[in-house]
């Protein structure tokens, strides 16, 4: 047994030996039949333990009741809003009350209080809440209730393929996203609140057999998720139209919106043929909006487009605790063995800047028995989702990674994330460390402090001072006496056309 073990971590097995994996997109659905009426559907039971089973959820934890101390901000909101106290006071649809239900959310988060009335009366929003705080949940409930109430007074129109006529997939509801991992998991989500109705939802993601994708889409899709290059490919092709969709979200909407992919968005949104009338509803969520982002989020956005703040823009929960370590590069690996030795085993994500680094770091861990997997751009879609699966599942409960897994992925019971490359971007190491930490769960975020990483020091020592976290002595010099904070807000629509705002951040090769 000794040679299977190091420390208290035990070797993990070969996980990829399996191939096995059947594609995310080919995951059960509820099967809705036309002679179903919504409350007389079945129930399917092995689906229900799949979608809400407690090993499948990640539960709320001992700081949840402190989210009810939360400052929020609402500019440009309904004059008579009400926030909810419970989810009852939504009014929802009764068969997504009992999807909420199942999913046991006892009360609703800060960011869903406000943000969810404000949906259900049709308003475009710009939403900036912390990391773990439930956005997906927040704008998922209100358009999936509002869609299904609409089928029940017979006003939706769910199109369905009819044999031997050309048929085009036309969602109600269209979700873009960056990555393919989160999409994936934003469609688990989806095939929850959707369980005992008739909307069918569908992921399509790069990487991925498009076959596969396509038939599903061929079944039709009324709630699609999807990642942009993929959709306009299937746009592109003829298969989907966007010709009826009344709602569309972008997760993650400061990264959508930057360099890397605002040309596909704007191709998706404004060269399409979806529809940019006033019944349009568009939503954006992040946990961060640079200001420069935010101008641009306005070319999509109504006019009377609401904006909700819970706490600061790029702000993070205090549930996390932060220890910044200083070192020499020659340091990181001896100082990242003695961390995994002296901590008890727990999920573990390790960031790191490089595709390379990332493969070197895991050969390393891996030839020392340390059970490890890694995720990045270069490996395919097929590994990316078997590391992820033995992540979760415990088989492999260190995950190193790169920036592909810093936004949204939401774990059960990760405890630790390791910045052993810190990143030089506050926004960036906002959504590393958030993996952690998730619905008032603690957790620990440990980042390796190099000479090169001084033009993060000032951000990163306000973040700490604003989180209550104890500064090092090396970043003592940056406490700027004058700064203000959890002040950060919305700036307001801009009077000047975006036509010329080229962003900051391109897609980078390296990750
Ligand atoms: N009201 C609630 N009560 C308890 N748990 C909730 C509630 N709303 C959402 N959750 C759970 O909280 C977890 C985090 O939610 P989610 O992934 O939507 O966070 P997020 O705000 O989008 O985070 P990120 O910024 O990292 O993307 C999910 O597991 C979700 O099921």
């Amino acid at each position: 047994m000794s040679d299977e073990r190091v420390g208290n971590w035990v070797k993990r097995e070969n996980v990829f030996s399996q191939d096995p994996l059947s594609w995310a997109s080919e995951q059960r659905v509820y099967e809705w039949h036309p002679s179903y009426t919504l409350g007389n559907a079945p129930s399917d039971p092995a689906l229900e333990e799949e979608l809400f089973s407690e090993e499948s959820r990640v539960n709320s934890g001992i700081n949840f009741k402190n989210y009810a101390h939360m400052k929020i901000s609402i500019k440009d909101g309904p004059p008579d809003l009400l926030p909810l106290q419970t989810f009852n006071d939504a009014s929802l649809h009764p068969i997504i009350a009992e999807n909420v239900d199942r999913m046991r959310y006892s009360e609703p988060t800060p960011v869903q209080k406000s943000a969810i009335p404000i949906i259900l009366q049709g308003y475009d929003i710009m939403a900036c809440a912390q990391t773990g705080s439930g956005k997906t949940a927040t704008f998922l409930i209100p358009i999936i209730s509002n869609l299904v109430s609409k089928f029940e007074r017979g006003r939706l129109n769910i199109i369905r393929p009819q044999s031997r006529m050309p048929f085009k997939s036309s969602p109600l509801l269209l979700v873009i996203l960056p990555t393919r991992e989160l999409a994936i998991q934003i469609f688990k989500e989806a095939r929850r609140f959707t369980y005992r109705t008739p909307l069918r939802p569908v992921v399509i993601y790069g990487g991925a057999e498009p076959r596969v994708q396509r038939e599903q889409v061929a079944k039709g899709a009324d709630i699609l998720i999807a990642t942009p290059g993929r959709l306009k490919d299937m746009m592109e092709r003829g298969i989907i139209s966007l010709s009826h969709v009344r709602h569309v979200v972008l997760d993650e909407a400061d990264r959508m919106l930057d360099m890397g992919f605002e040309p596909q968005i704007r191709a998706i949104i404004q060269a399409s043929d979806l529809p940019r009338d006033e019944s349009l509803q568009t939503l954006m969520f992040s946990a961060t909006f640079p200001r420069q982002i935010q101008k641009l989020a306005w070319d999509f956005l109504k006019h009377n487009c609401c904006r909700i703040r819970v706490g600061r823009i790029g702000g993070t929960t205090s549930d996390i605790t932060q220890r910044i370590i200083k070192l020499h590069e020659y340091q990181k690996k001896e100082e990242l063995e003695h961390i995994l030795l002296t901590f008890p085993p727990a999920r573990t994500m390790i960031f790191v800047e490089t595709k390379r680094t990332a493969d070197n770091l895991d050969d390393y861990l891996y030839n020392k028995k340390f059970p490890t997997c890694s995720i990045h751009g270069d490996r395919t879609q097929k590994e990316r989702e078997l590391s992820l699966k033995a992540f979760k599942e415990g088989k492999s409960p260190i995950l190193i990674a790169t920036a592909v897994a810093s936004r949204g992925l939401d774990i059960k019971d990760v405890m630790h994330v390791i910045n052993y490359d810190l990143c030089n971007d506050i926004d960036e190491y906002v959504h590393r460390i958030g993996r952690t930490a998730r619905v008032g769960n603690q957790g620990l975020a440990t980042s390796f402090y190099t000479s090169y990483n001084e033009p993060l020091a000032p951000q990163l020592t306000k973040l700490l001072i604003e989180c209550k976290q104890e500064v090092p002595d090396f970043l003592r010099d940056f406490i700027n006496p004058n700064t203000t904070y959890e002040t950060e807000d919305f700036i307001d629509e801009p009077t000047t056309s975006n036509a010329d705002f080229h962003g900051t951040w391109d897609k980078n090769p390296n990750w």
